[in-house]
């Protein structure tokens, strides 16, 4: 479901005004700073009811002001993101007028996949990046993995306080709920690489002209447990050790993605552009899966990655790009976007957080 129209007001260097966006391709074109990025992070907030940019919102208010509001049309809802109260700390999300709760409900209505230059990190940064990829990857066709998430992430907390305190007579209870929550993630997550892999596997053949076949290999901490009862007796034997170092050294929180092109270690040897393609297929290959999963089409928001892509890869990658409902492009005034525009495109000049149509 595309965007009609996005109203803006005081959010970082936008004007307050109504932009029109009702085109199945929107090409935001202009200098560097003059705010063709924070669209999309509005765009994105509106989906997502979080910035894909910064976890303080109140960052998102315009300087020297102290509350924000955005306003976006779908044909069938509208949806409000508002901060207000002291110091813009309120966050307020309404969809057709109803406070919306939980994200979980935002996702499977306005699912966006954004392509950012911060992707990079899936492949070559810390392996939180890449875990946070793949859950986010699960969350947006199967909101209700989340829910395992945040409760692997309390009872963790959990345990992980009584291991500082020297609490042992509370440890036996929580590894079993360790256990338990942890292997349901370790399961889905097994799973969705596998499904994963087949569709990641495929479009990098096509687009990399890489020799090899390159797969994603996910390796659990709590390698070769098959249920939460050899979890429970893996986390008893390590029990002295994590009360030496105080935390939880083994479980989710520490499992491993690799990227292996013919069954070695791709990441550290590939070049900068490698690495980026690389994201920008995990992109892709998220973007497909949901679809694949839910046969719904996504909104995608891609924010300066065409860039350092030669022109044979890039047109090779946007021949790769899924079915969506609509594709956001930002562009500098000389790339060569005009190249890539189609009866189908609005192109919007944007300058100093005002937005021209073309
Ligand atoms: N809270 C804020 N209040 C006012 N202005 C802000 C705020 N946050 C960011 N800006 C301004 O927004 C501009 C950045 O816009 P944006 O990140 O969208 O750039 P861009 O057009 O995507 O350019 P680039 O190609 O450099 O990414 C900068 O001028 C910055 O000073």
């Amino acid at each position: 479901m595309g965007f009609l129209a996005l109203k803006t007001y005081q959010y970082r260097n936008l004007k307050d005004a109504e932009v029109c966006l009702d085109a199945p391709r929107v090409f935001l074109v202009g200098e560097n700073g003059q705010g063709k990025s924070n669209l999309l992070e509005a765009i994105y907030l509106l989906s997502f009811g979080s910035s894909f940019r910064t976890r303080r919102d109140q960052e998102l208010i315009r300087r020297g002001c102290g509350e924000l509001a955005l306003h976006g049309k779908t044909a069938e809802h509208d949806i409000s993101f508002l901060l207000s109260g002291k110091n813009g700390t309120t966050k307020s999300i309404k969809l057709d007028g109803k406070p919306v709760t939980d994200r979980k409900e935002l996702v499977r209505i306005f699912p966006a996949i954004v392509f950012c230059h911060d992707d990079i990190s899936f492949v070559n940064g810390s392996p939180e990046r890449r875990r946070w990829f793949f859950d986010q990857t699960m969350s947006l066709h199967e909101p209700l993995f989340i829910d395992t998430l945040r409760s692997y992430r309390k009872i963790l907390k959990l345990r992980n306080m009584a291991l500082k305190e020297d609490r042992r007579d509370l440890l036996d209870v929580y590894d079993i709920q360790l256990a338990r929550a942890g292997m349901e993630i370790q399961e889905k997550r097994r799973e969705a690489i596998e499904g994963f892999n087949t569709t990641f596997s495929s479009l990098h053949e096509k687009v990399s002209g890489l020799e090899g076949e390159m797969k994603i290999a996910y390796r659990p901490s709590w390698k070769g447990c098959k249920g939460e009862e050899d979890v429970g007796v893996l986390l008893h034997r390590r029990r002295e050790s994590d009360l030496e170092m105080k935390t939880s050294g083994s479980g989710p929180h520490r499992d491993r993605f690799a990227f292996l092109l013919e069954g070695r270690d791709f990441s550290s040897i590939a070049s900068t552009g490698q690495l980026r393609l690389l994201s920008l297929l995990l992109r892709v290959g998220q973007a497909r899966f949901f679809y694949e999963k839910c046969g719904r089409r996504p909104v995608l928001l891609l924010d300066d990655v065409l860039l350092e892509l030669d022109p044979r890869r890039r047109q090779r990658f946007l021949g790769t790009l899924p079915e969506a409902d609509q594709i956001f492009f930002t562009f500098l005034p000389d790339r060569q976007y005009s190249e890539l525009k189609g009866n189908d495109t609005m192109l919007l000049r944007v300058k100093e957080g005002e937005f021209i149509e073309e």
